[in-house]
């Protein structure tokens, strides 16, 4: 199914951008529209305009003997989140600025005699221009990648997103892990590799490695049970990779510490069984677990394919003597773990912090002591700037309109005015599959699942960088012709029907509660964990959060319930529409032969379309 997207897409992005380019008459330059550019005469000059607000931390880091810097789903956001709108000014650090600090903070372990390792638990691709902007023939995140090996990463995982497309994880074999020295872990996912009918580990299995501080290290990479990778790729069950002989003879030896990165959130999934597998061997051994968060959607989601947006800052305790932190999604936070570690000989609670940075330039100097005079290193200066050269190459500044107000995806309910779901399912699709579409005589009902979107579009010049950072899938429109009106509404509702007990979806209950704060406080995370004292670093006022159906409709056309329609789905949920318009009618047995392609107009192209026709004019 993937080959069939990644084909329709390709064919149609360059035809998709001659049209841009001789329908947009303005284009801004990035100065306009991003905090962070550099000059058009020299591009290693790196400007950034006025700051925002951005509160500063509230206190000091906790050190222990051992501390970890760590950072997951980064989903291409690498030049940080560049809008005015609060709360994006919390998250406008680069990965070159992170790179700076990681430094610094890397100094400061050695002068403490302490160690600090840097873990990223994977998703870097799909998410922003760097990653998904890449001409016809590129492949997603693999230019963006290359700076993100500049990083000193200690060890690093597979996420979902690195098995969507065969092509990508082919791309990060060959081209993003050879780059580690064997830290890139995937415990169990693996590959077939191009002319072999085996399969083989994507990654290494496993790490076992000395600190500098000279601790020796035992690291898993372990990713949740997705069963949505593309072909070519496989991913083992949870409680099977504890079987493995490898995996006993691995955990065998008893390391200073068990150092389990892995694409899978800290609570409600199978952290536990890696976690008692290793229990059982060692009963005291310090264990941290540095996890993902998706929400439950998306562990059901593979049979029921729903919105995964719930990366979120979390964090639990296994025991006490274990730690298990999620450092939340997008750039939006850098998680902070560290361990004072005994002798395992008593099973006596370890003193563990962790916390939730905000990753700005206002948290870095804060943690390292340091000013905007002298906090830049030539490294960090290096990666901004290649990313700003990159951003360019791929013309992320290219202007389809001016958005007339900001469309957020959890802020606003949904279905409303300002709602990025409503936006993009009841304007932006139809008018984009209408264009010169044969089939414009037949009334249509078109379903998304929400998960396709992925950010808020803010008010202002709407960039190709915010078209793909809302909307970054190059997933094609199918539809199946002659389904009763009545009957496409009933597969909406259908989709919609909470599948397991896990399915904690509570949408149409409005806004979850909000948090009262200190009405002085700026707007951003306020975290409720499970593990002691307060995790965020830097105190605000909670931002309202709506819970999103899985699946979103265009609105129904105005003909009688018996009326035949065109039902039109993206081609990603292809199988449970199939499945839910065989499990609500008898008449007839739909098979994916039923299903054909509606429009050349693919998923990532369809909010620049209406942005060209709604937010162009003057
Ligand atoms: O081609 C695709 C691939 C994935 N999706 C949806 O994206 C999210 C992924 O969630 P994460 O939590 O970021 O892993 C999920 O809802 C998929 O359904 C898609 O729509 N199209």
């Amino acid at each position: 199914m993937a080959g069939k997207r990644l084909q329709a897409a390709n064919a149609k992005k360059s035809l998709f951008l001659s049209a841009m380019k001789k329908t947009i008459a303005v284009i801004y330059s990035l100065a306009v529209i991003s905090a962070v550019y550099a000059c058009d005469d020299d591009p290693t000059h790196i400007h950034r305009r006025a700051p925002a607000i951005i509160t500063p931390p509230s206190r000091q880091l906790d050190w222990g003997d051992i501390n970890i810097i760590h950072t997951t789903d980064t989903h291409g956001w690498l030049l940080g989140h560049q809008k005015t709108s609060s709360p994006e000014p919390n998250y406008s650090g680069t990965f070159g600025d992170f790179s700076s600090f990681v430094s610094h903070m890397k100094d400061i372990a050695d002068k403490k005699g302490v160690d600090l390792l840097l873990v990223d638990s994977g998703d870097l691709h799909d998410g922003t221009g760097l990653t998904d902007g890449f001409p016809p023939g590129g492949i997603d995140a693999h230019d963006s990648n290359e700076f993100f090996a500049k990083l000193p990463y200690d060890v690093l995982t597979i996420g979902n997103h690195e098995l969507y497309v065969y092509n990508n994880t082919l791309d990060i074999y060959n081209n993003f892990i050879p780059k580690f020295n064997g830290r890139y872990l995937s415990s169990n996912a693996n590959i077939t590799l191009p002319g072999t009918s085996g399969t083989v580990p994507i990654g290494n299995r496993w790490a076992k490695f000395k600190t500098q501080k000279g601790r020796n290290v035992t690291a898993l990479g372990v990713l949740f049970d997705f069963t949505g990778n593309d072909k070519g790729t496989s991913v083992q069950k949870v409680e099977d990779l504890v079987k493995e002989p490898w995996f006993l003879e691995v955990i065998k030896e008893e390391p200073a510490l068990f150092l389990l990165a892995g694409h899978m959130p800290v609570q409600k999934d199978k952290w536990p069984v890696v976690f008692n597998a290793i229990r059982a061997v060692h009963p005291l051994t310090p264990i941290v677990i540095l996890g993902d968060a998706h929400s439950n959607f998306l562990i059901i989601i593979h049979s029921h394919l729903g919105s995964g947006h719930s990366h979120i800052r979390d964090c639990t305790q296994l025991d006490g003597r274990s730690m298990s932190l999620q450092s939340g999604r997008y750039m939006e936070t850098v998680g902070w773990l560290s361990a004072k570690l005994d002798d395992n000989k008593a099973n006596k609670n370890i003193t563990f912090t962790r916390r939730y940075l905000d990753p700005n330039r206002v948290t870095y100097e804060y943690h390292t002591n340091l000013t905007e005079t002298d906090f830049d290193t030539s490294i960090g200066k290096s990666i901004t700037t290649g990313l700003l050269a990159l951003a360019k190459k791929f013309n992320l500044d290219f202007i389809y309109g001016t958005a007339p107000r900001d469309y957020t995806l959890n802020q606003d309910p949904y279905p409303s005015e300002g709602s990025a779901l409503t936006l993009f399912i009841e304007d932006a699709v139809p008018y984009a599959l209408a264009l010169s579409n044969p089939r414009n005589n037949t009334p249509n009902f078109i379903i998304a699942n929400s998960g396709s979107q992925r950010f808020d579009v803010y008010s202002g010049p709407f960039s190709k960088n915010d078209l793909l950072t809302a909307s970054p899938y190059a997933d094609p429109f199918f539809y199946i012709p002659s389904v009763p009106l009545s009957q496409a509404k009933q597969v909406l509702a259908d989709l919609n029907k909470p599948s397991t007990a896990n399915d904690l979806s509570d949408y149409g209950n409005g806004a979850s509660p909000v948090k009262a704060a200190d009405s002085n406080d700026t707007l951003g995370y306020v975290t409720h964990d499970s593990c002691p004292g307060d995790g965020d670093d830097t105190v605000h006022k909670a931002l309202a959060q709506y819970n999103l159906p899985h699946y979103i409709s265009s609105k129904p056309p105005n003909v009688s319930e018996q009326t035949p329609i065109d039902l039109v789905f993206i081609n990603f949920i292809e199988p449970r529409v199939i499945a839910s318009l065989n499990s609500i009618q008898k008449v007839k047995v739909y098979s994916s032969a039923d299903a054909h392609q509606y429009s050349p107009v693919v998923l990532n192209q369809a909010l620049g379309y209406y942005a060209i026709g709604h937010w162009n004019k003057d």
